[in-house]
């Protein structure tokens, strides 16, 4: 196996990415969507678009050509989710069968309702797939601060490969076989950040920010266990981790989105001042219709579904929550 990493999409968080493995002494080739962008990265060792201001190690090499990915041993896809198909159709002829292929994006496919193993399964049917999910904020992998993230692999052996490829002292991968649990974790998270940036725009205090964790930890449950995820998954980092971060820090796009629609801001006029992707916002309408599928109450994710869909005001939404009869905590 070649011990360069291939990494498709460098945004913010593939940018980080690459600096981990950098650090784990592993030279990444970084294909950027945006021509642009690669070159940037090659000139300056910086990403001016989505990581401005960080220094990237000259290890890593950026182009925005999809056949030079074909000789790396192993790739990490970190695209949008919705533009996750388009994406990796567009690598298959650069793909060796056996290469392992680490999901890192965050988010299910509106339309088909499918998580992106699925949509690798579809579209990149020889690659051996991974998830990679957990509390890391791209700036912060990127300095350096330490951090730990669920690395699931069904693969024990190509798991602990990718680990040895971006693992540090800095940036600790757990190993875990469970895809599903860590894909919905780093999915659901999202659209409920947005409603914890919802009660702090709305100054609801921290006992509804507290609540709000909880109670949204329990959907995210329900949801996972349905579609097949084990439960304790949920209890780890790609779950309640990545649900306690992106819900107590605006630097998270998705709590900052709902912090600006809590303070009354339009969501037209929040996307449109900024170039960076909000996961919750296409995720969220997504989780309520797989949600409905598999007969799994989700009222928090469904507010957010309503709100981001213009079917209902924040202060709407609020009020049906809040109206809702008591029921078991268990239920
Ligand atoms: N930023 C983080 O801290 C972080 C951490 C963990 C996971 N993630 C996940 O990583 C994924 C990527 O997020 P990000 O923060 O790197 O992105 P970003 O917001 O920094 O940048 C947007 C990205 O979208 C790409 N893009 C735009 N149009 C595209 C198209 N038509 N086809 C393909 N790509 C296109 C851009 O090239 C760029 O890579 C998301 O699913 C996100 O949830 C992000
Ligand atoms: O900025 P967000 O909301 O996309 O969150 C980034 C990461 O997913 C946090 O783990």
């Amino acid at each position: 196996m070649s011990a360069r990493l291939g990494i498709i999409g460098a945004g913010a968080w593939g940018t980080a990415l690459a600096q981990a493995a950098a650090r784990a002494g592993t030279p990444s080739t970084l294909w950027a969507f945006e021509p642009e962008v690669a070159a940037a990265i090659n000139e300056t060792h910086e990403n001016p678009v989505f990581l401005k201001g960080i220094k990237l190690d000259p290890a890593i090499r950026a182009t925005n050509n999809a056949a030079d990915l074909s000789a790396c041993g192993a790739w990490l896809v970190v695209t949008p989710a919705q533009h996750m198909r388009a994406s990796l159709e567009a690598f298959r002829a650069h793909l060796r069968p056996g290469t392992p292929v680490a999901l890192c994006s965050k988010g299910i496919e509106r339309g088909s309702l499918k998580l992106m193993s699925n949509v690798l399964g579809e579209t990149l049917p020889h690659a051996v797939p991974a998830v990679l999910s957990g509390p890391s904020f791209a700036a912060d992998v990127a300095r350096g601060l330490p951090t730990a993230v669920t690395l699931a692999c069904t693969d024990a052996s190509a798991g602990e490969k990718l680990i040895a490829m971006i693992g540090s002292a800095s940036f600790r991968p757990y190993l875990a076989d469970d895809l599903i649990g860590a894909e919905i974790g780093g999915s659901v998270k999202n659209v409920l950040a947005i409603a914890a940036g919802i009660v702090e725009g709305r100054e609801l205090g921290r006992s509804a920010h507290a609540a709000l964790i909880a109670r949204g930890f329990a959907e995210m449950t329900r949801l996972a266990v349905a579609l097949g995820a084990q439960r304790e998954t949920l209890t780890g980092l790609c779950g309640l981790g990545d649900l306690v971060l992106t819900c107590s820090s605006p630097q998270s796009r998705n709590m900052s989105c709902g912090l600006a629609l809590g303070r009354g801001e339009s969501l037209a006029d929040i996307m449109a001042a900024r170039n960076s992707v909000t996961e919750g916002v296409a995720t969220a309408p997504a989780v309520m219709e797989l949600a409905a599928r598999h007969h799994v109450d989700m009222p928090i994710c469904e507010a957010v579904a309503a709100i981001v869909s213009g079917k209902a005001s924040v202060d709407a939404a609020i009020n049906a929550l809040l109206a809702r009869p008591f029921t078991s905590e268990s239920a």
